[in-house]
């Protein structure tokens, strides 16, 4: 086990997780918000693909195993309690399931009274993933 990761805080929630945010190293863009135990960390650095652990489904998810939108890892970053990661990472094609290049693409202003969409969906998410059946 690489000797970073013991430095992390994965038993402070009682479920061996922390949250990860995923930011596109060229952009900037905040992508997406998910949760990682060592196994998934583990995999995202021997494999270069990020990966998370999925709590519904309780089972490691390389982000982009179905559509193909994979986001390389570049680097980690730890915040001063060590107890959530930072990611950067390069987005293959848009990473939100939407089509969305970011999951946060919708906003508030302070006084608004509703959610305002304020990217373009990059892909028709029906195509990218075809319905099982
Ligand atoms: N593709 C995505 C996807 N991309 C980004 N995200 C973000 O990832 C976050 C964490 O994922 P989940 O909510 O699934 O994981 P979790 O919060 O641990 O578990 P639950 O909410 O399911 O309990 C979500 O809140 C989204 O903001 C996605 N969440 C889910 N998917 C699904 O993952 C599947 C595979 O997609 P690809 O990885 O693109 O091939 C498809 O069925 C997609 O619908
Ligand atoms: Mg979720
Ligand atoms: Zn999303």
């Amino acid at each position: 086990m690489t000797s970073i990761l013991e430095q992390i805080k994965f038993d402070k929630t009682g479920d061996g997780l922390v949250p990860a945010m995923i930011q596109d190293v060229n952009t900037k863009d905040v992508l997406m918000l998910g949760f990682m135990n060592r196994e998934a960390l583990q995999k995202t650095l021997d494999t270069g693909k990020v990966t998370f652990w999925q709590r519904s489904r309780q089972k490691l998810w390389t982000k982009g195993e179905t559509s193909g939108n994979v986001l390389k890892f570049v680097s980690l970053r730890i915040n001063c309690n060590e107890d959530s990661l930072l990611v950067l990472a390069e987005p293959v094609g848009a990473t939100c399931h939407t089509g969305h290049p970011t999951c946060y693409y919708r906003e508030a202003e302070p006084s608004g009274e509703d959610w305002k969409t304020i990217t373009e969906p990059q892909f028709d998410p029906d195509e990218v993933y075809k319905t099982a059946s």
